[in-house]
C-alpha cells in the first residue's frame, strides 16, 4: 500500500532511524446481541474510523455496512477466512485523500447475535501526520495540516465527523 504512494524502502529506512517508524494497535471487541426489533436499533451509529487501517474479523452473522456515494449503504457479508481491511482517517490524511476514509456502521441481527473483531492500528501516538511529501505539488495542494493520533482523537471527541475538515487547510479536492 506504501508502495502505490510512492514510500520506498530507503523513506521506510529513514523514518525508522528518526524514531518514527513502528506503530500503536489496540483490538476492540464487539457484540451485538440478538435484537426483537432490528429495524428500530443500530449496533454502531455510522462513523469512520480514527485509525490508518482496521483489519476487522466479523463472525458468521452480517451486520457490517459500508456507505458508497451514489449507491447508499451496502453490506459487507461475511466470508471464512476474510478479514475486511478498513481505511482510516489517518490514511485518508497520509495520503492527501487519495485513499479516502470509509463511513460505515454495524446493524444489528433478529435472529443470531452478532461478534466482530477490530485491530486498529495507527501509528506511535506523538508522531506528526500529514500528507506525504511525494503526494504534493503544485497541482495536488497539501489538504491537511500536521496532526498526531492523540490531537486526532481529541479532536474527533469534540467534532466527530466533521473533523477531517477541521484539520483542512486547503479548500478544493483534489482529482486524481
Ligand atoms: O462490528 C463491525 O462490523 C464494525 C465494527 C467497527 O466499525 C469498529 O469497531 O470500529
Ligand atoms: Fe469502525
Amino acid at each position: 500500500m506504501l508502495e502505490s504512494l510512492g514510500i520506498t524502502e530507503v523513506d521506510i529506512d529513514r523514518a525508522s532511524r528518526e524514531g518514527k517508524s513502528g506503530g500503536e494497535a489496540v483490538i476492540q471487541l464487539n457484540s451485538y446481541p440478538v435484537c426483537p426489533d432490528p429495524d428500530r436499533a443500530m449496533g454502531l451509529a455510522a462513523h469512520t474510523d480514527s485509525s490508518l487501517l482496521t483489519i476487522l474479523h466479523q463472525n458468521k452473522t452480517s451486520g457490517l455496512q459500508i456507505f458508497k456515494k451514489g449507491t447508499g449503504w451496502l453490506t459487507v457479508q461475511p466470508q471464512t477466512g476474510v478479514l475486511v481491511v478498513n481505511i482510516g482517517d489517518l490514511m485518508h490524511i497520509l495520503s492527501n485523500g487519495l485513499y479516502p476514509t470509509v463511513l460505515h456502521r454495524a446493524l444489528v441481527n433478529g435472529k443470531q447475535q452478532r461478534i466482530s473483531v477490530a485491530y486498529i492500528y495507527g501509528p506511535p501516538a506523538n508522531v506528526h501526520i500529514s500528507p506525504l511529501p511525494k503526494l504534493v505539488d503544485h497541482y495536488h495542494l497539501c489538504l491537511y495540516r500536521p496532526v498526531t493520533w492523540s490531537e486526532y482523537l481529541e479532536l474527533k471527541s469534540k467534532h466527530f465527523r466533521d473533523t477531517l475538515s477541521v484539520i483542512r487547510i486547503a479548500g478544493t479536492p483534489n482529482v486524481f
